[in-house]
């Protein structure tokens, strides 16, 4: 006869490793003390201090997807292989943890967000705000409409060069950084306006309103996408800057890179 302990622990038993996603620093401490066991911990900050650790950009609600972009990273950094089979441990229905999935890493399953922010020029934290600005401009839209927007991000003197003014340039001569409390407003308000945002490696606006002119030679990105997403896909091959594009007609949060689409968000699940 089994007992509860024996059925529940096919969930963990054989595991290659154990796959912490948000813990506290006693539970943490807790795995660190049992033997033959790897832990590898994923959170938006290493809180705990562990020794393997993988960052996530974003706050994942939905559980699958956080264990999804958390095992990606952990496969991009070397950490875990194609075929590894993982405990991983999150937080479902409380704060602390109190679910287990037992998953296999999956190389050919991967998003790629962990391409847009390891294997990009601009600073992560400079795309992760960007992001955050465009899924919570996607949540909230502006004053109840939708709205849509494009960044551009990195590699500005080259977007600079391959593109041309719609208007007047409200961050001309302006020292304003994407993350300063005061940006996320102006960027909405100028939002509802046409064009573009071209942002610096390091998050400096450099300019609104920039109508793009890449040449969309190779560009590959999914039929029945526009102009705003063509303009924004076709920037990212001809120069070294990543494009976050929020479509006004579908609500969905889209970032190219090389000239193909990498990420495809839905603000609403976040
Ligand atoms: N080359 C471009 N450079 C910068 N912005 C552009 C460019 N082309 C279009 N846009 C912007 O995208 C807006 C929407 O255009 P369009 O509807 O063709 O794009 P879309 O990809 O369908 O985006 P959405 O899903 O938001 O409708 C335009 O009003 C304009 O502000
Ligand atoms: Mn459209």
């Amino acid at each position: 006869m089994d007992g509860l302990d024996d059925v529940f622990g096919d969930i963990f038993s054989g595991v290659d490793a154990v796959v912490l996603f948000g813990p506290s620093g006693s539970y943490y401490e807790r795995f660190s003390s049992i033997d033959d066991v790897d832990v590898i911990v994923v959170g938006t900050e290493n809180v705990v201090s562990a020794e393997t650790f993988v960052e996530l950009p974003l706050e994942f609600e939905d559980v699958t997807e956080r264990i999804a972009f958390g095992l990606e990273g952990a496969l991009e950094q070397g950490i875990i292989e194609d075929g590894d089979v993982l405990a991983c441990a999150t937080s479902v229905f409380s704060d602390g943890i109190d679910t287990v999935s037992r998953v296999r890493a999956d190389a050919d399953s991967k998003m790629g967000i962990y391409d847009l922010f390891s294997r990009s020029r601009a600073d992560p934290e400079v795309i992760k705000a960007v992001l955050e600005l465009a899924v919570e401009l996607g949540k909230k839209g502006q004053k109840g409409k939708p709205v849509g927007a494009l960044f551009v991000v990195g590699d500005a003197g080259k977007v600079m060069n391959k593109s041309r003014p719609l208007s007047y340039n409200p961050f001309e001569k302006s020292h304003v950084h994407v993350g300063d409390p005061i940006v996320s407003v102006m960027l909405k308000e100028f939002s509802r306006l046409d064009g573009a945002f071209v942002i610096s490696d390091s998050g400096k606006i450099v300019s609104a309103y920039r109508y793009l002119e890449p040449s969309a030679e190779g560009v590959d990105i999914p039929k029945g996408l526009g102009a705003r997403h063509m303009a924004g896909g076709a920037i990212t091959r001809d120069t070294n800057a990543i494009a976050i594009a929020l479509s006004e007609s579908d609500g969905m949060v889209r970032a190219f890179k090389g000239g193909e689409l990498l990420i495809e968000v839905d603000p609403e699940a976040y």
